[in-house]
């Protein structure tokens, strides 16, 4: 592996192992509070973990244990993070911004700004160069803080949620000039948003609580999460449980028969997935098999689309307005969510 992380900080309950091959760029997803920014400061050296050892094509960034404590200064790593405000200086031109890194790293004067130009050409922003950063948009001054971080010749590139200070019509022009310089290069974005995932990233990473709960390729994980967190993203429900001869039964002792592709071993710990748009929602018990029909209170309505969110709990369905307003669902009714057992996928946990 060309990247290497295993770090541990008690105080933030935070113990992640990841790699990075040549050339890839992972997506790390996750709540609030995941420690998404905790493992980028990691990795650029900008907080220290308790244990751990950190590597990048065989230099140590930290080795830190009872017997051991390397510590690799952030500007001698080899990394740039791009932060989710530009962070410029304000009282240099948008050129001088990006020539820092060249220069810092003691490149002449004219060859940094050679090297400047270069990266405000390759971010569509030369027009920019004699700009100060209070003269340019927020999108703008993203696109110069993307060329100072490149400018710099990273060998891994850290953005964290690099897309969320700027407006929906910045946004995308953002994310494409992203997927343009990431591709190739070692890279890790922290986002909120799984299509800055599908754009930018060869794989995904899910933490939650300072854990990886999931990862893979970004196709993969949105198409079969085993984590509540991707199963949202990927806007479907999940139920855990244990695979029976039938399919999955919840710990509620809910059982949900699907389709799987590979075979099932009984007593295997195992999901079901399926999308809220297979979910019917009626008021009695009468219909669909007795396996894929239980009995819901419901928590939340809420608009979808043209559907209404009908959620009962962790569980969705999304059903007509008109056919909401003929049950007279509300928050707090009992009803029965049925799903067919043909749009239910059941795979290993
Ligand atoms: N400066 C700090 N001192 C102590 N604990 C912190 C500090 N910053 C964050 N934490 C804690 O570390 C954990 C991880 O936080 P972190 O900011 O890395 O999460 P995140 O996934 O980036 O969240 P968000 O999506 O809200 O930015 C949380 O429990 C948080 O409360």
């Amino acid at each position: 592996m060309s990247v290497r992380i295993d770090a541990a900080i008690a105080a933030r309950g935070f113990d992640v192992s990841m790699s990075l091959a040549p050339g890839e760029t992972v997506a790390v997803l996750g709540p609030n509070g995941a420690g998404k920014s905790t493992l980028l400061s990691v990795i650029a050296g900008l907080l220290r973990p308790d244990t751990g050892r950190g590597e990048v094509d065989g230099k140590v960034l930290f080795d830190l244990g009872p017997a051991t404590n390397t510590w690799t200064a952030p500007h001698r790593r080899g990394t740039a993070l791009l932060a989710q405000e530009p962070l410029l200086f304000p009282h240099l031109s948008a050129l001088d911004n990006v020539a820092f890194g060249p220069r810092s790293a003691g490149v002449p004067r004219a060859a940094a700004r050679e090297t400047a130009r270069h990266w405000l050409a390759e971010v569509d922003a030369l027009d920019l160069a004699s700009r100060r950063p209070g003269d340019l948009s927020g999108g703008q001054a993203q696109r110069v803080a993307v060329a100072r971080a490149l400018a710099a010749d990273p060998e891994v590139l850290l953005l964290d949620e690099p897309m969320a200070a700027l407006d929906i019509h910045a946004a995308p022009l953002l994310r494409r000039l992203l997927r343009r310089v990431l591709a190739g290069r070692r890279a890790v974005v922290v986002t909120h948003d799984v299509l800055d995932a599908y754009m930018l990233a060869d794989r995904v990473i899910v933490l939650e609580e300072g854990r990886i709960t999931e990862e893979g390729p970004v196709r993969e994980v949105l198409r079969r999460p085993r984590s509540r967190f991707a199963a949202g993203l990927a806007g479907l429900n999940l139920v855990a449980g244990t695979v029976t001869a039938a399919g999955i039964r919840s710990p509620e002792g809910l059982e949900f028969a699907g389709q799987h592709d590979a075979p099932l071993v009984p007593g295997q710990a195992g999901v079901a997935a399926f999308p809220p748009s297979a979910v019917s929602v009626f008021l009695s018990e009468a219909h669909g098999s007795p396996r894929n029909s239980f009995r819901v209170r419901l928590t939340d309505l809420e608009p979808h689309g043209d559907q209404i969110r009908v959620r009962a709990g962790e569980l969705a369905a999304d059903i007509t307005p008109a056919a909401s307003a003929d049950l007279g669902l509300a928050p707090g009714l009992e009803a029965y969510f049925v799903v067919k057992a043909a749009a239910v996928s059941i795979y290993p946990a």
